[in-house]
């Protein structure tokens, strides 16, 4: 059997592989690079890249829809499924064309790679491989609870529906997290009635509760049925038809549709023939264990992205590929990594932001928490775009009043969230943001108005008047805004 020897071995070339290939190899070590299928992972080929470009036509269907009232007379139509997803995947092509870049001096091999030991891999059953570190990137696939008629009925995930060739009329999606909320708006907008069921008292129950308050309101809006505490116990056909069945308290509701959508959460793809126990590599149910260092049980063995569970983003699989390539690479001066502030969107129309602390886990973990909330309303460049709805509130800490959470919703409230993570990365205050001058008229303008309120309302504020009033003998109105900062 052929044997071929790397410094670095990567199996699961997605968001974290891929990065994590380029990284290495840009760094001078020989890099292999295994996938199963294709590269580019779920985010480029069932997640962020086609969920992004469906959400984008929803919203010019919608534009469309409401274009009247700005006097065009433009007639809506219904959509044709079959080209949309057909303009999917040319989006999914040309960025899989950019992402080859990421490859350039990379040997890279599809098939199954399945440990022999810490060391070593067998590749397809015909090639030995030898690596000095190895990562693994294999990331998640749907959740698919145990429900009872579930396999029979059958159903979509995000693996099928971006390849529907015709709309179904109706829709129940159960899992009112940010795949199902995201999927019900753009689906809800092409002409889809939908039913979203939540197991939870709320949608997006890791954000704010306002924030969930404000997106349900939203989609309720445009003729979104909303089924919250109510899990998904049973499916089963109707003629056509499919019928879900959900407890909601002592109650059974039952809900018909043409077509059910899982979007249940994910689990890591830690299948059999990977041969984690012949390298003696740890995991439970959720993903591989890893230490702060991403160094699994075995200390040459490094995990990244979706497989080790915890935040489930492309951006965080691009920062553990920085982190486990530096630390297999240069074991002497590990990396820990840092969680402090990890920014995410869900993008609904109007988008949700947010970075840091919740006001309550502020609240746990530090004094003189404050919350500032400032109405999309009063950003001009929203006025103006006619997109109002949402808000800014910030989380502000300890004396200095430092930003430690945001959460945004608003149009384009994710463009806004790189300029809080870059200032809480770099503890800088809400002066240095206001203080930056910021384009007019954009909706970033509304990150300076927002600190600027919270400056005004705040203690240094306070204190700077009463000088002020000592100084000048005159009612701080007066000169309020003059001379604050
Ligand atoms: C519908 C949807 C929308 C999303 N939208 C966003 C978004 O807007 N923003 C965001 O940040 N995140 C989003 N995500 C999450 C994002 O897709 C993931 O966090 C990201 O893809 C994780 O990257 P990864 O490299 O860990 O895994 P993946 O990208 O899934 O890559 C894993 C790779 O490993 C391969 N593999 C698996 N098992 C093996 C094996 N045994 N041997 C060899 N190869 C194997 C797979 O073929 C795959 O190519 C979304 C996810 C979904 C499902
Ligand atoms: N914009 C983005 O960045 C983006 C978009 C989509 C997905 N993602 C990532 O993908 C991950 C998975 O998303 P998701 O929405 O599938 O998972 P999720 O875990 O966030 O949400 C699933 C929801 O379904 C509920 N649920 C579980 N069983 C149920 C049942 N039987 N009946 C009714 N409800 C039930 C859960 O309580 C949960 O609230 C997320 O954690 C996220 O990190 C990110």
């Amino acid at each position: 059997m052929p044997r071929t020897h790397y410094d670095l071995a990567i199996i699961g070339g997605g968001s974290a592989g891929l990065t994590a290939a380029h990284l290495a190899q840009s760094l001078g070590a020989n890099v292999l690079l295994i996938d199963k299928e294709s590269l580019g992972g779920d985010c480029l080929h069932y997640g962020c890249v086609p969920s992004k470009s469906l959400i984008h036509v929803a919203r010019v269907v919608q534009q469309a829809r409401q274009a009247a009232q700005f006097g065009s007379m433009a007639t809506y139509q219904r959509v044709d499924m079959a080209k949309i997803s057909a303009s999917i995947q040319g989006v999914i092509q040309r960025v899989s064309d950019a992402e080859k870049t990421y490859t350039e001096g990379v040997t890279v091999a599809f098939g199954h790679a399945s440990f022999t030991s810490s060391t070593t891999l067998l590749l397809n059953n015909e090639e030995e491989i030898t690596s000095r570190r190895i990562l693994i990137a294999t990331g998640s696939h749907p959740a698919v609870p145990q429900i009872e008629g579930l396999q029979t009925t059958g159903y979509l995930t995000n693996e099928d529906v971006f390849d529907l060739t015709a709309l179904p009329e109706s829709l129940v999606i159960a899992g009112g997290g940010p795949i199902g909320v995201e999927l019900a708006q753009a689906l809800g907008r092409l002409g889809t009635k939908i039913t979203l069921i939540q197991g939870p008292e709320r949608l997006l129950p890791r954000e704010d509760p306002e924030v969930s308050e404000t997106i349900a309101g939203i989609l309720k809006s445009e003729d979104i049925d909303i089924i919250t505490n109510a899990r998904v116990v049973k499916a089963h056909h109707n003629g056509t038809k499919k019928v879900v069945t959900a407890r909601q308290g002592m109650q059974m509701l039952q809900f018909e549709a043409d077509e059910l959508l899982l979007a249940l959460g994910r689990q890591p793809n830690i299948e059999e023939h990977l041969n984690l126990e012949a390298a003696g590599v740890q995991y439970n149910e959720k993903g591989i264990l890893v230490d702060e260092h991403l160094q699994t049980s075995v200390p040459n063995i490094f995990a990244l992205g979706d497989v080790i569970g915890g935040y489930l983003f492309t951006h965080v699989a691009s920062y553990h590929a920085g982190i486990a390539v530096r630390n297999a690479l240069v074991p002497l001066a590990k990396k820990k990594v840092d969680y402090r502030v990890v920014p995410w969107c869900t993008f609904t129309e109007p988008e949700v932001a947010r970075v840091g602390l919740l006001p309550v886990e502020a609240e746990r973990q530090h004094k003189h928490v404050r919350i500032m909330k400032f109405p999309w309303s009063k950003i001009d460049r929203a006025q103006t775009a006619n997109e109002t709805a949402g808000f800014i509130k910030l989380v502000l800490a300890g004396n200095k009043e430092q930003i430690v959470g945001a959460h945004l919703v608003g149009a384009g409230a994710g463009e806004l969230l790189g300029e809080i993570a870059l200032a809480m990365q770099h503890r800088l205050t809400i002066k240095d943001i206001f203080n930056t001058i910021h384009p007019y008229p954009t909706m970033s303008t509304g990150l300076q108005q927002a600190t600027f309120e919270a400056f005004l309302t705040g203690p240094e504020a306070a204190s700077n008047r009463k000088f002020i009033q000592i100084l000048w003998g005159k009612p701080t109105s007066y000169i309020r805004n003059a001379f604050l900062y």
